[in-house]
Order: C-alpha cells, then structure tokens, then sequence
C-alpha cells in the first residue's frame, strides 16, 4: 500500500474529482458520512459533542460531521475558528449548510475572542482544525486551544490527522502543540508520520476509512514510501522441487557469539537452518563449540583458532551467503577479522549488531562494503554507523534513505515498523510483529532468516521483504498463542515454521 505525502493527497483528491467524475463538496459528504459512521458506531447519541473546525477542508470535514451527528440527534456545539476571514470553499458550503440545519443548536465562529468551553471527562471533542494541509507548527491561539484540548479529560477523536503534526516530517515541529487524539480516523491512508514511534501519543488508536478515492488515481502516483503487503509477497516465493537436495537449497555460513555471547550464534544459527536452507555452518570461537552441537546438532561447526572471539576470516568460496554480527564482541581484532572476511567474500552478506557496531567505529570502512550489502540496524546501531544523532525517527529515516542509496546497500531500520530502504531510493515498512518482540535476541533471529533466504536463492530484496515479514508473522503467531508479555526470541523460532506454512501455504 503506497503511501503519499501530503502533496500527493491534493493531487489524488483532483483526480478523483475530474475522473470519477464527483464534485469536491459531494467527496467531501462521503468523507464525512464515513467519519460520522465511525463516531455513531463508538458513542452513544446521549455523548455530548464539541466540534473545533479549522478554515481549511478538515474544518469543512468536522462541519458536515456536525451537521450529520446533529441530525442523528447527538447534542453538539461547533467551533468554527476564522481568524484569518479565508475559509475554503467547501468549508464555506459546510458552514452555510450548518447554520440552515435546525438540529444544530450552538454554532460559534471565531475571529478574534474566543472564550473555550468546558470540556468534561464523557465528553467527545472532534478535531477538524488541521489535517493533510498544515503547513507550519501551531502557534498562537490555535496552539493555546491545543494545550486547552489536550489537558481535558475529554475523549478527543481527531479527523484525518490529530491537529498540529505534520503528515511527514515533524523534526522542528512544536511537540507541545499537537493534538494528543485518542482516536484518528484518518482517510483513505496511513500518512508517513504515523509509522513513527514518538507520534503514537499523538495518534491515540489508529483507524482507516475508505472514503473511495480513486484507484487508478493512486495506481498512477508513484511514491518513495510504502506498507509491504502479504500479496506483493506471492509471486516472489521460490518452491522447492521434488528432487531437491540440500546441496541445491544452499549453504549459509553465519559468523556469531563470542565467550559469553554464545546464545546470539544459537539463536542466529537455529532461525537460518528453519528459513529453507540446505546446509548452515557457524563460525564461533573454540569455547562455543560444546554448547552448539549440543544446541543446534544440524549445523556443522567452524572454529575459530581463538578462545573467545572472531579472530580470522573464513574462507567463503563455498558459501551462498553469509550473516556476521550476533553477539560477535568488539574487540580489534575481530573489527579486522570482519573487514577481511567482507573483502573476501562474493556472496551476500547480512550485517547485524556487533557487526555494525564495529564498521561504527571504523565508518571508514563504509565505502568498502560492496553493492547489495544488506544492514540491519535498530535505532541506536543506525546513529553509530550514521555518525550522528537525530532528533526524531524522520530524520533518522531520511539519513537512512540517503546511505543507502550512497552504499547501494539494503537497509533495515528495525523497529515496531521495521523500514527497508533500498538502493533505489524506495522505503518499505513491515507491517507484521508487536510489542512482544521487544526482547533480548529477536535481532539475531531476523539476521538467521534474512541469511537463510539469501543461501536459499532469494536476491536482497526478496530475503529482505519475506524475512521482515516472516519474522513479525512469527511474533504475531507467538504473541497470540503465549500472550506479548511472555515472548522470547526462542519462541520466534519455534513459531517460524507456521509463519512459513501460512505464507506458502497460500501459494502451493
Ligand atoms: N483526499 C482526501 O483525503 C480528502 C481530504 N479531505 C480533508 O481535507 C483536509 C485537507 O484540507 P486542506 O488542504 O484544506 O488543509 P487543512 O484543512 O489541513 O488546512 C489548510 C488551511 O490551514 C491553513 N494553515 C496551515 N497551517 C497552518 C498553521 N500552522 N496555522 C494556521 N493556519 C494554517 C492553510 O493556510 C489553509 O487555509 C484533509 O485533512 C481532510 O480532512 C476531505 O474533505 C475529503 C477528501
Ligand atoms: N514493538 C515492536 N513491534 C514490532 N517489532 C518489534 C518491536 N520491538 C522489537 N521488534 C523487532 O524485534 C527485533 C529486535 O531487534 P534488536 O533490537 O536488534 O534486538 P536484539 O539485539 O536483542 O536481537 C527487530 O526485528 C524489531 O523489528
Ligand atoms: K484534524
């Protein structure tokens, strides 16, 4: 599913308009019998409603849903906020077709004084200042109603997007400011700022209405941001022949777990062998060996000549693809061990945690990785290898974007929604795995998979896709069966196998 900026919503709104063919006025009718359905289904007609309109088309939003709930016989007071004496002409319409409906009962326009209502816990506020055409922070008294709104009790349900954030980038944004909703009913798309952590508080529950925009319209926007979904993952799935033998399913080497680190090359090593690969070999330091055969008997072992770190690269000849980093230490050493094993390996590589951490201290060696390197960062590892701090999640994306376009790299920005950015400048967000996944060794488990895939034949950006998604599913499946609490990375593995079966189970 694409996602479109601010911009392009305009953009989709004409096209709509001129195609369907649908007057802007009657798209805006459809928006707002979608909103009032929505608010009817949650609250009562015995809530009372205060409605705040902005002068813009989400004000012309919240006045037909006014209008409409007034006629559905809920109690409500509107606020129409004309400061500037510019409203849109569908706000306009809006508030002519208000000030006719008999039902509406309390109907105030403001244009400079402006004395706010009581608002009371059980009471529904409805935020139509500012959707999709803010374009500055709120400032002055749309900032002191803000601060007034969001220190009520009141059960605040925003239209489209929660007043004051912005539908991208939020980086000089007032925080203090914005709307905290909580409910948006946004239309017809997630908007880029929503897959951001530090807006969830702004967001409150998510939820999407289909206001029938076109399809074509959005067919022919091209976008650098999108949600993966299941389907686009279909035709992309490699089916394993009858006479398959695991010479023709792969062979992964994955290079983890220093003394004392051993479980991250368990975890790794046992995900990769459950992601369809032929043969996986572990490259580990010589006091790890007892404890991986006993805990993962399929895998053969490669042992470093060292005690207890990476010391020497491996030869990679006979190796489809390799996953170094999971719990590999820091030491020197093992930062030369790492750089000589990418510089002799032709395979694909994934680099994960420690792996990262040591091409961040040497980001040097950044311009030595080759094309289709596949990185797996979350947050605090990407700023490392970036060099820099950000201040928010679409800062640190943009950077993200740009290396990966510089390294011609694939990277995967790992979190609630992970977001893969490619060589060619494109985003996607994951939209499988929760909050359960938020324990110790869930990385190591999607650097197995994303090294499993990649042996197994997938290019990059296929293992990179299924792995993400597959991991989540796997999360999704554990956290439903075990609750989100109790999750542990193990429990990734143990349900990757019906990740798998649900996603080529649709397929076969
Ligand atoms: N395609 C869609 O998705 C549809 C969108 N509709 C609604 O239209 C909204 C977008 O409407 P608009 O483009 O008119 O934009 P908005 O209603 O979000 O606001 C635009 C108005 O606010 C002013 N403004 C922007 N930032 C400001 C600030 N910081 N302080 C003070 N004034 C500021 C602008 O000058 C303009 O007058 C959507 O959020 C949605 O609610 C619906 O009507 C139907 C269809
Ligand atoms: N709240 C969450 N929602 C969805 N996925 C999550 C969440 N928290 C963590 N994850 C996933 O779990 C993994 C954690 O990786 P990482 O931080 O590297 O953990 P570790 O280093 O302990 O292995 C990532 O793939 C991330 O996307
Ligand atoms: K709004």
């Amino acid at each position: 599913m694409k996602i479109f900026t601010g911009a392009q919503i305009r953009e989709l709104d004409k096209y709509t308009i001129e195609h369907e063919p649908i007057k802007s006025i009657d798209l805006m009718e459809r928006a707002a019998r979608a909103l009032t359905r929505a608010i009817t289904d949650r609250w009562g007609n015995c809530t009372k409603v205060v409605v705040f309109a902005g002068p813009g088309n989400n004000g012309g939003d919240a006045l037909a849903v006014a209008r409409m709930l007034a006629e559905r016989k809920y109690s409500v007071s509107v606020y129409l906020f004309n400061i500037s004496g510019k409203l849109s002409d569908d706000c306009t319409t809006n508030r002519q077709r208000l000030t006719e409906c008999k039902a509406v009962k309390e109907f105030t326009e403001v244009i400079n004084e402006f004395d706010p209502p009581k608002l009371e816990s059980g009471m529904l506020v409805v935020d139509g200042l500012f959707g999709s055409g803010l374009n500055k922070p709120l400032a002055g008294g749309f900032a002191s109603l803000v601060k007034y709104i969001n220190q009520s009790s009141a059960t605040v349900v925003s239209i489209d997007v929660p007043s004051g954030l912005m539908t991208e980038d939020n980086t000089y944004n007032v925080r203090a400011n914005i709307i905290k909703a909580n409910v948006t009913f946004t239309l017809q798309n997630k908007k880029l700022s929503f897959f951001f952590p530090e807006n969830q508080k702004f967001i409150g529950e998510l939820n999407v209405l289909d206001i029938g925009l076109s399809k074509d319209g959005m067919k022919s926007l091209s976008t650098h941001y999108s949600v993966l979904e299941e389907s686009e993952l279909y035709p992309r799935i490699l089916h394993r022949g009858d006479y398959s033998h695991k010479g023709d399913m792969g062979h992964a080497l994955i290079i983890a777990g220093s003394y004392g680190m051993a479980g991250a090359a368990i975890l790794a090593t046992k995900a990769c062998l459950r992601s369809g690969v032929g043969k996986v070999t572990v490259c580990t330091p010589r006091r790890n060996n007892d404890i991986m055969q006993v805990s993962v008997p399929e895998a053969v072992m490669c042992i470093d000549k060292e005690e207890t770190y990476f010391s020497e690269a491996v030869d990679a000849t006979d190796f489809d693809a390799i996953g170094i980093g999971p719990g590999l230490g820091q030491q020197e050493s093992s930062a030369i061990a790492l750089i000589t094993q990418i510089r002799r390996t032709q395979a694909p590589i994934v680099i994960d945690a420690d792996g990262l951490n040591m091409l961040s201290s040497h980001r040097a060696w950044l311009q030595q990785l080759p094309h289709g390197i596949i990185m797996t960062p979350h947050p605090k590892e990407y700023e490392r290898l970036a060099g820099n701090h950000f201040s928010d999640s679409y800062e640190r994306l943009a950077s993200a974007m740009d290396m990966a376009e510089r390294l011609h790299a694939f990277i995967i920005l790992k979190g609630h929604y992970s977001a893969l950015c490619m060589p060619d400048g494109n985003i996607v967000f994951n939209p499988t795995g929760n909050a359960g996944m938020a324990t110790a060794g869930s990385g190591d488990v999607l650097t197995g998979i994303i090294t499993g895939l990649l042996a197994r034949g997938y290019k990059q950006a296929d293992a990179c896709l299924l792995g993400m998604y597959l991991h989540g599913l796997s999360g999704d499946i554990a956290a439903q069966s075990l609750g989100v609490e109790s999750v542990v990375a193990s429990d990734l593995i143990n349900y990757l196998p019906q990740a798998f079966k649900h996603l080529y189970g649709i397929v076969s």
